[in-house]
C-alpha cells in the first residue's frame, strides 16, 4: 500500500490551531466531515495567512527553565536541479515555486492524484509551506554547508549534541547533500574538515580514554588500547587495499563522496573544501579560541545502518570478509533512558583524512540498490556519529570529562511500495516507510505535547521503530536536531513530494525538547501532572523527586523504577495503569485514523481501477464495433459481388434468348419468303420449324407430283382398260384408288402441319412476351438489390440488410416460378399440338420417340434423299432448342432442381429449405450468412 506521512495528522485535537494546520490533510484523507476547502492549503507555522498557527502556543511558566528553550527545530529545504533527461521528459511543469527565502508554493500538476482529488473537491491543488530557509537548485554545497552545519560543528565543540538528518523522497538528493558527488563534497566531509581544523593542536593523541554510551568514559587497559589500534589500522589498511585494488574503477562509494578515491585527492579535496567553505575565523587558530582553555579532544567515530529494521555495524571488519553473515546489533537503554547501540564499533581518528577513510570503508558495507527512480538508491538509514571527548588536563576521573556528539543521518528515501516490482525492494521500501512513518508520528506527538501542556501528554512512539529509538535522545533534550528536506521538482513524483513536505511542515512546528528526560523522569512527570490536577498527594511528589535525584546517582541500570520504595512504586504502578489505559484509548483512536486513511487510499485505488476498467471496456467496445463494421463491409462486398454475377448471368441468358428469338423470327420470315436451301447446322427452334415446314412443303410438292403421275397413270390405265382384260385392270385401278386416298390423307396431314406451324408462331409470340416480363422483373430485382446495397451502406444494422436480402431472394424465387410456369405452359402447348396431330394421323410415332439430336440426322430427315414412304411414316421431330430450353415436365423439373441446387444463392437455399421443411421461419438468420462469408 502506498505510504502516507500524514498519519500524524490523525491525532485528534480540539485545538483550533491543529484544525487549521491540518485542515487540508485531513480532508484529503477522506475525513468524515468535508467542509468547503479554501483554494490554498497553508501548512506553515509562520505564514501571515494563518495567524492562529503563526507562533506555537507554548504555555511556558514564567521563570521556569523551559522559558529560554523555545527555539524552533530548524528545517531546511533543498530543491535539487532537474537532470537533462528529466527536463527532456517533460518533468518541468512548474509545480515547485520558491516564493521567498522561507516560503514554498506547490502547484499540483495535471496528472497527479492531488489534482484529481482537488477536482473532486476533497483537497486543494495549491499548497504553501514555510521553512527555516529554502535553498534552490543553484545552491552550491559550500553555501549549503555554511547555512546549515557550520554552527552545528561549532556547537559540538562547545559540548552540545547535534543531529542533522535528511528527509525526502527517493532520488531527491539526500545522499548528495550528506556526502556529495564528484568535486562537490557534501556536508559530512566538510564538517570533518572543519572539525579537525578547529582542533589543530588540541587533539588528544593517546587511545586510552574511550567514550562509553553517552556519558561515560572508560580508561582502557594497554591490551584494549592495542586492540583499538589494530582495529583502526585494519580498517585503514582495508580501505587502502580496496582503493588500490579498484585503482581507476569508480565505485559507488567513490562517486558518492566526491570522487575522493586517493589520499592525495582527499587532501586536495579537504584543503579545497576547507578553503572554500570555511570562513577565516572558523579555521583552527581562530576557531580554537572558542574552545575551553586547556581542554584536549579525542575524536571517535562510528558508522552503522538500519536495514529492514536490523542494525548492522558498518565498521565491523567481518562484513567485508563474510558479507552474507552480518552480525545484527541490539539496542539498549542507558540509565537515562537513552537508547544506544550495544557492541557498536567506535574508532578513534586523528585527522579528517583518517575519518574519511573509515567512513569510506564503512560505506562499502552499506546497502545500496538500483531502483526504478535511483540507480544508486540507499536502501537503509545510515548513521554516522562523531563523538568528541572533552578531556581536561588535570582530570583523572571520567566525571571530569564530557562527551558531545555530532550525528549525521542519511535517511532512506520514502517511496511508493507499489512502484517496486522486486520483492526485496518492496520489503525494503515497506520497512523504510514504516520507520519514517514512526518518525512522523513521534514528531507529531512531540508537537502535540509541546502545544498542549495542560493536557495529559501523548506517548511519543519512539519504541515503534529502531530509527526513532536511536534518535530519541535528540528529540528529548539530550541535544537538538536539524532537518534537511530534499525535494525533487519532477512532476511525476509530485504526490510523494507533497507528503514529504507535509511531514516536514509538522517538524517545523517543533520546539527543541526542554531538557533531558529519562524514563523514570517521564514517569515522575506523569505523577506530577496528576498531582497538579489534584489526583495524587503532593507529598508523594517530593518523595518521588528525592527518589529521582537519588536515582541519578544510584546503581539502577537503565532507570529501573522497581528500585524505588514500595509506596512510591505502588503509586507509580497505579499511575502507569491509568496511563496505559489512556494510551490504549489513544491507540484505538490512532488505529481508527489509520484505518480511515487505509480505506480512503483503498477507495482511491478502487476508483482508479474503475477508471481503468471503464477505459478498457470502452476500448473493447470500439474494437468490437470496428470488427462488426469490417464484417458488415465484407458481407456487403461479397453480396454485391454475388448479385452482380447473378445479374450478369441473367442478362446473358436474356440476351441469348432475345437473340435466339430474333433469329428464329427472322429465319421463319425468310423461310416463308424463300425456299429452304442447305439447312444450317443449328439447334434453334425456329430453324427447326422452318425446316419442318420446308420439308412438309417439299413432301407436299412431291405428293402433288406423285398424284399427278398417278392420275396420268390412272388415265392411261383407263384407256388400257378398254383394250385389256377387265379383272386385272380393276385390281390395278383399285390399288391406284387406294393410293389416291392416301394422297388425299397426305393433304390433310399437310394442312394439320400448317396449323401447328401457325400455333408455334403464336407460342413464340407468347414466349417473347414472357421474356419481356422476365426482363422487367429482373430489372426490378436489380433495382431492389441496388436499394438493398444502398441500405447496407447507409445502415450498418444487420436487420435491415437481412430484410432487403430476403425480399430480393423472394423476387428471385418468383422469377424462377414464372419461368417454370412459362416452360410448363409451352410444353403443354407443344404436347397438345402433337396430340392433335396424332389424333389426325394415328400412323405417326408415339410421343416417347426420341428424335436424333445431331444436325446430320435432322438433315437426313428433311432432305429429299429419303424415300417418300419413309417420309410419310416419320412424325415431326422434337425441337432440340426448345427441349434444351424447356425440357419435358419430369425431366425439366429434375434438371431444374439440379441446376437450382448448383446455382442456389445462400438465401435461395435457406428459402427452399424453409419451403420444404415445416414449420418455416420468416427471416433467415444472419448466422448462416456469417458462416458463408
Ligand atoms: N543539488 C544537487 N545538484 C546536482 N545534482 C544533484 C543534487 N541533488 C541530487 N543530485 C543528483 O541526483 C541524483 C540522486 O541523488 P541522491 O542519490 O543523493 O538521492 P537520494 O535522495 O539519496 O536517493 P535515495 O533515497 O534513493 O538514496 C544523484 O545523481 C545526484 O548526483
Amino acid at each position: 500500500m502506498a505510504m502516507s506521512f500524514s498519519s500524524p495528522c490523525g491525532f485528534r485535537s480540539d485545538e483550533d490551531e491543529e484544525v487549521a494546520v491540518f485542515e487540508s490533510t485531513a480532508a484529503e484523507h477522506g475525513g468524515l466531515a468535508r467542509p468547503r476547502l479554501p483554494e490554498l492549503s497553508v501548512i506553515s507555522p509562520g505564514l501571515n495567512t494563518q495567524p492562529s498557527v503563526s507562533e506555537p502556543k507554548l504555555k511556558v511558566k514564567p521563570g521556569s527553565s523551559e522559558e529560554e528553550n523555545t527555539e524552533r527545530v530548524k528545517v531546511f529545504l533543498r530543491i535539487r536541479p532537474l537532470t537533462d533527461t528529466e527536463s527532456d521528459g517533460g518533468e518541468e511543469q512548474g509545480c515547485v515555486a520558491v516564493q521567498d527565502e522561507e516560503t514554498l508554493l506547490l502547484q499540483a500538476p495535471k496528472e497527479s492524484h492531488n489534482m484529481r482529488a482537488a477536482e473532486r473537491g476533497i483537497a486543494q491543488s495549491i499548497h504553501k509551506f514555510s521553512f527555516t530557509k529554502i535553498f534552490g537548485p543553484e545552491t552550491a554545497q559550500q553555501q549549503f554547508y555554511e547555512s546549515t552545519m557550520k554552527t552545528m560543528v561549532k556547537d559540538v565543540l562547545q559540548g552540545e549534541n547535534r543531529l542533522l538528518y535528511t528527509y525526502g523522497v527517493t532520488n531527491s538528493g539526500k545522499t548528495y547533500t550528506i556526502q556529495g558527488s564528484g568535486q562537490e563534497a557534501g556536508l559530512l566531509p566538510r564538517a570533518l574538515v572543519s572539525l579537525f581544523r578547529k582542533l589543530q593542536g588540541r587533539l588528544y593523541g593517546a587511545v586510552d580514554l574511550k567514550p562509553v554510551m553517552y556519558q561515560d568514559v572508560r580508561q582502557l587497559e594497554p591490551s584494549e588500547v592495542k586492540e583499538e589500534e589494530i582495529r583502526r589500522n585494519s580498517l585503514l589498511k582495508e580501505d587502502e587495499n580496496l582503493t588500490s585494488r579498484r585503482a581507476g574503477a569508480t565505485s559507488v562509494w567513490d562517486s558518492g563522496v566526491g570522487g575522493l578515491s586517493s589520499l592525495s585527492d582527499i587532501a586536495t579535496q579537504l584543503e579545497d573544501a576547507d578553503s572554500v567553505c570555511l570562513e577565516p575565523d572558523s579555521l583552527s587558530h581562530s576557531g580554537g579560541d572558542d574552545l575551553e582553555q586547556g581542554v584536549q579532544f579525542s575524536i571517535w567515530v562510528s558508522f552503522y545502518e538500519i536495514y529492514n529494521e536490523f542494525l548492522y555495524d558498518l565498521l565491523d571488519a567481518s562484513p567485508s570478509l563474510q558479507p552474507r553473515k552480518r552480525v545484527t546489533l541490539r539496542l539498549s537503554d542507558d540509565k537515562q533512558g537513552n537508547a544506544y547501540v550495544k557492541g557498536l564499533t567506535w574508532i578513534q581518528v586523528r585527522s579528517a583524512e583518517e575519518a574519511w577513510k573509515i567512513l569510506r570503508a564503512g560505506h562499502r558495507n552499506q546497502s545500496f540498490a538500483s531502483t526504478h527512480l535511483n540507480q544508486n538508491s540507499s536502501r537503509s538509514h545510515s548513521i554516522f556519529s562523531i563523538r568528541v571527548l572533552h578531556i581536561h588536563p588535570e582530570a583523572k576521573s571520567s566525571q571530569a570529562m564530557h562527551i558531545s556528539e555530532l550525528t549525521v543521518c542519511d535517511l532512506a528515501g520514502s517511496e511508493r511500495c507499489k512502484q517496486q516490482r522486486n520483492g526485496e525492494r518492496m520489503k525494503e521500501a515497506s520497512n523504510i516507510n514504516t520507520s519514517l512513518l514512526t518518525l512522523g508520528r513521534c514528531i507529531a506527538a512531540l508537537r502535540h505535547n509541546q502545544n498542549n501542556k495542560l493536557r495529559p501528554p501523548q506517548v511519543v512512539p519512539f519504541r515503534d521503530s529502531k530509527l526513532t529509538r536511536v534518535l530519541q535522545g535528540f528529540f528529548c533534550g539530550r541535544g537538538t536536531s536539524s532537518m534537511v528536506v530534499n525535494i525533487n521538482p519532477c512532476a511525476s513524483i509530485y504526490d510523494e513530494t507533497l507528503q514529504a513536505l507535509k511531514f516536514s511542515a509538522i517538524a517545523t512546528q517543533l520546539v527543541h525538547g526542554p531538557s533531558r528526560k529519562s524514563r523514570v523522569a517521564y514517569i515522575l512527570s506523569l505523577l506530577r501532572e496528576r498531582t497538579e490536577h489534584g489526583i495524587e498527594h503532593s507529598e508523594l511528589i517530593e518523595e518521588e523527586e528525592e527518589e529521582e535525584e537519588g536515582e541519578d546517582d544510584s546503581d539502577v541500570e537503565d532507570g529501573d523504577i522497581t528500585m524505588l520504595n514500595p509506596k512510591v512504586t505502588v503509586q507509580i504502578i497505579n499511575v502507569l495503569k491509568r496511563e496505559l489505559k489512556r494510551q490504549r484509548e489513544e491507540n484505538e483512536v490512532l488505529e481508527a485514523n489509520v484505518r480511515e486513511q487505509v480505506v480512503s487510499e483503498m477507495m482511491e485505488v478502487i476508483s482508479e481501477m474503475q477508471e481503468g476498467f471503464r477505459d478498457s471496456l470502452e476500448a473493447e467496445r470500439a474494437l468490437l464495433e470496428e470488427r462488426c463494421d469490417d464484417k458488415i463491409a465484407n458481407l456487403q462486398k461479397h453480396l454485391k459481388q454475388f448479385y452482380k454475377e447473378e445479374l450478369e448471368e441473367r442478362d446473358r441468358e436474356i440476351e441469348a434468348l432475345s437473340a435466339a428469338l430474333e433469329e428464329s423470327k427472322k429465319e421463319s420470315e425468310s423461310a416463308a419468303m424463300t425456299a429452304p436451301k442447305e439447312e444450317p447446322k443449328t439447334t434453334r427452334c425456329s430453324q427447326r420449324l422452318t425446316n419442318e415446314s420446308s420439308r412438309l412443303r417439299a413432301e407436299l410438292e412431291q405428293c402433288r407430283a406423285e398424284l399427278l403421275t398417278k392420275t396420268q397413270e390412272l388415265t392411261m390405265l383407263k384407256q388400257q382398260q378398254v383394250s385389256s382384260s377387265t379383272g386385272a385392270l380393276t385390281r390395278a385401278a383399285q390399288r391406284k384408288l387406294e393410293e389416291g386416298q392416301r394422297v388425299s390423307n397426305l393433304h390433310y396431314y399437310i394442312d394439320t402441319l400448317c396449323m401447328t406451324l401457325r400455333k408455334n408462331k403464336v407460342l413464340s409470340v407468347c414466349l417473347q412476351q414472357g421474356l419481356r416480363q422476365l426482363r422487367l422483373n429482373l430489372q426490378r430485382l436489380g433495382e431492389d438489390l441496388q436499394s438493398g446495397e444502398r441500405a447496407c451502406c447507409h445502415n450498418t444494422g444487420g436487420e435491415r440488410l437481412r430484410y432487403k436480402l430476403t425480399a430480393a431472394n423472394e423476387t428471385l424465387a418468383k422469377q424462377d416460378q414464372i419461368l417454370m410456369e412459362l416452360q410448363s405452359s409451352l410444353v403443354l402447348v407443344k404436347a397438345e399440338a402433337l396430340a392433335e396431330t396424332r389424333a389426325v394421323h394415328p400412323q405417326l410415332p408415339p410421343s416417347g420417340y426420341t428424335a436424333p439430336t445431331t444436325p446430320g440426322s435432322c438433315k437426313k430427315r428433311g432432305c429429299g434423299g429419303t424415300t417418300p414412304r419413309d417420309t410419310e411414316n416419320q412424325p415431326p421431330k422434337k425441337q432440340p432448342f426448345f427441349q434444351s430450353l424447356f425440357p419435358t415436365r419430369t425431366s425439366t423439373r429434375r434438371n431444374m432442381r439440379a441446376a437450382e441446387e448448383a446455382n442456389l444463392t445462400p438465401y435461395s437455399r435457406i428459402l427452399r429449405s424453409r419451403q420444404h421443411s415445416p414449420p418455416p421461419s420468416p427471416v433467415p438468420t444472419p448466422r448462416g450468412l456469417r458462416g458463408k462469408y
